[in-house]
């Protein structure tokens, strides 16, 4: 089997795939496109930014699993996947604490204005008046959306600050917040009234896209810290121009929605001033009255520690799924099942008895949803349990019975957990 690295991994990673029993390939720039080129007799897939689009999951004919190699997997057409009966798996919460040590960087870069005061000194200035002027961030409330595995670093660090932590998350009670030692926020709104500083880390949904706008803005009292490392899309990015202005907001992002992919420029006028028609000279800085905005070009997830810890996690789930069977981590297997009712038959391990079994319960219009066999040390009999959705008719069960390398069947009722 075939593995196609799509993107930069660590090389600890790649020097352990390599002593897996499969031929490592490693491709760190290909491109959306170019993998529909090269995905053709690839078996495992890792990716970090690179798409995987339909379209190359159509060429994917001997496709068995994509691993992302980071917290989430939208570049990945999950669905197309799911269609194929590819396995999709993620590494959750791995970068998280990389993720997480960014925010409170921007943060504290924000409240200082550090970047401009290293801007100055580099110019051979000494502004230690114009610098010294600063909030700080003692007893101030930062709002933390999405209370997933970034939003508890991001917590337990704004803690130790000395900040008041409240938290909004789609599963997080009173009671649960309670537990975390945050104060329970119903809506974004209800979270940025109460927060002098507000951090994003949500997963960008059709539920979350563009949920942070002018209603959000206004919520928040003048000159709010507003960071964003989770994902553009997640912001009207209008909306958070305009509080700039009118509201004194101070940015700190790692994500853009126009982030260049495959190039080393970025001309933008995020970082200028952006009251509209004020002159941008590369000498600009923000006073201590105005709004602004702060970036670093994606790198949150990037630090050593982070990306060891991200390709520690693809090797276990490769590794698992080639000697074990199982893909840890994985997105798009259902865990409910629709199944009713087990089939337990105990058998002779001999060729072509499970074959007659289902095609008794083929004949009689029952869907298999899951099987397990186990097979009893010697390899004299096995047992099978097949998972189905109606129960099968006594007509049925004695068909099976019948055979002579049959030895028992039953038929319970699972169940119903719900
Ligand atoms: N800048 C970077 O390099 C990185 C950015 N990220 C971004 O940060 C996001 C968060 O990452 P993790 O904490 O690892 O993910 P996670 O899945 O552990 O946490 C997401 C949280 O958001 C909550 N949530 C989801 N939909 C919601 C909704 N509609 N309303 C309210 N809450 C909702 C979930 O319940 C969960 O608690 C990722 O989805 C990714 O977009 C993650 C890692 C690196
Ligand atoms: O893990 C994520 O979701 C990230 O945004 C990090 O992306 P990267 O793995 O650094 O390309």
């Amino acid at each position: 089997m075939r593995l196609l690295i799509a993107d930069k991994l660590h090389p600890r990673a790649v020097e352990e795939l390599s002593a897996l029993p499969i031929e490592v390939i490693y491709e760190p720039d290909l491109t959306k496109e170019s993998l529909e080129e090269r995905i053709a007799g690839v078996g495992v897939l890792v990716v970090r930014s690179t798409p995987v689009t339909a379209a190359a999951l159509e060429k994917a004919k001997t496709l068995h699993l994509i691993v992302r190699a980071g917290a989430e997997y939208q570049t990945i057409d999950v669905r197309a996947a799911s269609r194929r009966g590819i396995y999709v798996a993620n590494c959750p919460g791995k970068n998280a604490a990389a993720v997480a040590e960014l925010v409170m960087g921007l943060l504290i870069a924000v409240d200082r204005r550090v970047v401009d005061a290293v801007t100055s000194l580099r110019n051979g200035q000494w502004r230690r008046g114009e610098y010294s002027k600063a909030e700080g961030l003692l007893g101030k409330t930062i709002g933390i959306a999405g209370m997933g595995a970034v939003g508890r670093e991001v917590a337990h660090r704004a803690k130790a600050f000395g900040l008041t932590v409240a938290g909004f998350s789609r599963s997080l009670t009173p009671m649960k917040a309670a537990e975390l030692g945050v104060v329970h926020a119903h809506s974004l709104e209800d979270l940025a009234s109460k927060s002098h500083i507000l951090t994003l880390h949500l997963p960008i949904t059709e539920r979350t896209r563009h949920i942070v706008g002018k209603r959000v803005f206004a919520a928040l009292p003048p000159r709010a810290i507003f960071i964003n490392a989770a994902r553009a899309d997640l912001v009207d990015q209008a909306a958070m121009r305009e509080a700039v202005v009118t509201r004194g907001l101070r940015v700190g992002l790692d994500v853009y929605p126009d982030e260049p992919r495959d190039k080393l420029e970025y001309a933008s006028d995020l970082f200028g001033p952006q009251t509209p028609g004020a002159e941008a000279s590369g000498t600009w800085s923000p006073s201590d009255s105005e709004g602004f905005i702060y970036g670093t070009p994606h790198i949150a997830a990037a630090t050593d520690q982070s990306q060891l810890a991200v390709a520690t996690e693809t090797v276990r789930v490769i590794r698992s799924f080639l000697l074990e069977g199982h893909v840890p981590n994985v997105v798009n297997v259902t865990t409910t099942s629709i199944a009713n009712f087990q089939v337990v038959i105990r058998m002779q391990d001999k060729i072509g008895t499970f074959a007659n079994v289902l095609s008794v319960l083929k004949r009689h219009g029952i869907n298999v949803e899951e099987v397990t066999n186990s097979v009893f040390e010697g390899g004299g009999a096995s047992c099978a349990k097949l998972r189905v959705v109606s129960r099968p008719s006594e007509m049925c069960l004695q068909e099976i019975r019948a055979f002579d390398e049959v030895l028992h069947v039953d038929v319970v009722t699972l169940p119903n957990l719900a």
